[in-house]
C-alpha cells in the first residue's frame, strides 16, 4: 500500500533521515521505533507532504505522491497525527472533530453526523460538546485521532498517540487503535511505549541516526543486537520477546 523508498531529508549539515525505506501492507499495523532524535518525525513529515524530501521517492497504491502537498495527499487517503496535540481551543469536541470532516464534505450537517461516528470509535461520544481547551492530555490524543479519521482515511500515520499517557489510559488507546485497525483502515505508527508496540505491530521497522537499521517481528526485533545496543536496552528487549 505505502512503498518509501531511499528517502532522504537534511536540515542544514543534519542528515535527519538518510536513504531510509519502508513498505506497509494493506490491514496491517507496523510500528516505527528508534531513539530520540533518530529521524521518525522527519520521515513522517515527508511521507505525509510536510516536508520536501531531497531524495527519494514515496509511493501510495501505485501512485507517486512524493512532496505532493499534505492536504492533496490526505484526499487520496493518508494522513498524519502530531506529537504535540493542538485543538482549536475555544470550539468543542465535536467542532474540532468536523475540520477533518470537511477535507471531504462542505455539508454542515453531514460532517457533524461523521464527526459523531468517529467520535464514538475514539470514545469520546459524550465529550462531544466539551471544549476543545478543556481536555486533558488522553482527550487531546484521542481528538488528535478523531480529527484523523474525520477525513477518511485508509492509512493512518500515528505519532506517538500514548505519549504522557498513563498505564490505564494506554491499555484503552492500544484498543482504540486496534478496533481502528479491524475497522479497516491500515496503521503506520511511531511509539516509545514498548507493550503497545509489541501488542499491536506485525512488523517494526528500526530507526538510527536517520538510517533504517532493521526490520521484522517484534520479536525478531528484541534479538537484534545492533537494535538492542542502539536503541532498547536488554529491558525493553525483553518486553518485546514477551
Ligand atoms: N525543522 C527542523 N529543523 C532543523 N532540524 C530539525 C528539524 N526537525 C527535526 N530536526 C532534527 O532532525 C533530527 C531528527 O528529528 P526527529 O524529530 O525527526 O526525530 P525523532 O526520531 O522523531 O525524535 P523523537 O523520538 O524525540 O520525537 C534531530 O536531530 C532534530 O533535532
Amino acid at each position: 500500500m505505502l512503498e518509501v523508498r531511499e528517502l532522504s531529508k537534511s536540515f542544514g549539515g543534519l542528515k535527519a533521515v538518510d536513504q531510509a525505506s519502508l513498505d506497509v501492507r494493506q490491514g496491517e499495523i507496523v510500528g516505527l521505533i528508534g531513539p530520540n532524535g533518530a529521524g521518525k518525525t522527519t520521515l513522517f513529515a515527508a511521507i505525509a507532504g510536510f516536508h520536501k524530501p531531497d531524495a527519494g521517492r514515496v509511493t501510495l497504491d501505485g501512485t507517486d505522491i512524493t512532496a505532493l502537498a499534505p492536504h492533496s495527499i490526505c484526499a487520496r487517503g493518508m494522513v498524519r497525527t502530531f506529537q504535540i496535540t493542538q485543538p482549536f481551543a475555544k470550539i468543542s469536541v465535536r467542532e474540532n472533530i468536523m475540520v477533518g470532516a470537511y477535507l471531504h464534505t462542505a455539508d454542515r450537517a453531514l460532517a457533524a453526523h461523521q464527526a459523531e461516528a468517529v467520535a464514538g470509535m475514539v470514545g469520546m461520544a459524550g465529550q462531544l460538546d466539551q471544549m476543545g481547551a478543556d481536555l486533558t492530555v488522553a482527550g487531546r490524543k484521542r481528538l488528535e485521532l478523531a480529527r484523523a479519521l474525520a477525513t477518511g482515511p485508509r492509512l493512518l500515520l500515528l505519532d506517538e498517540v500514548m505519549a504522557g499517557l498513563n498505564p490505564t489510559e494506554i491499555t484503552e488507546i492500544v484498543q482504540v487503535i486496534r478496533d481502528i485497525r479491524d475497522s479497516g483502515i491500515t496503521i503506520l505508527l511511531i511509539e516509545h511505549v514498548m507493550q503497545a508496540v509489541t501488542s499491536l505491530a506485525e512488523r517494526v521497522y528500526v530507526l538510527n541516526q536517520g538510517r533504517m537499521i532493521a526490520e521484522g517481528t517484534p520479536a525478531a526485533i528484541a534479538d537484534d543486537p545492533q537494535v538492542v545496543e542502539a536503541y532498547l536496552g536488554h529491558g525493553a528487549a525483553k518486553v518485546l520477546r514477551a
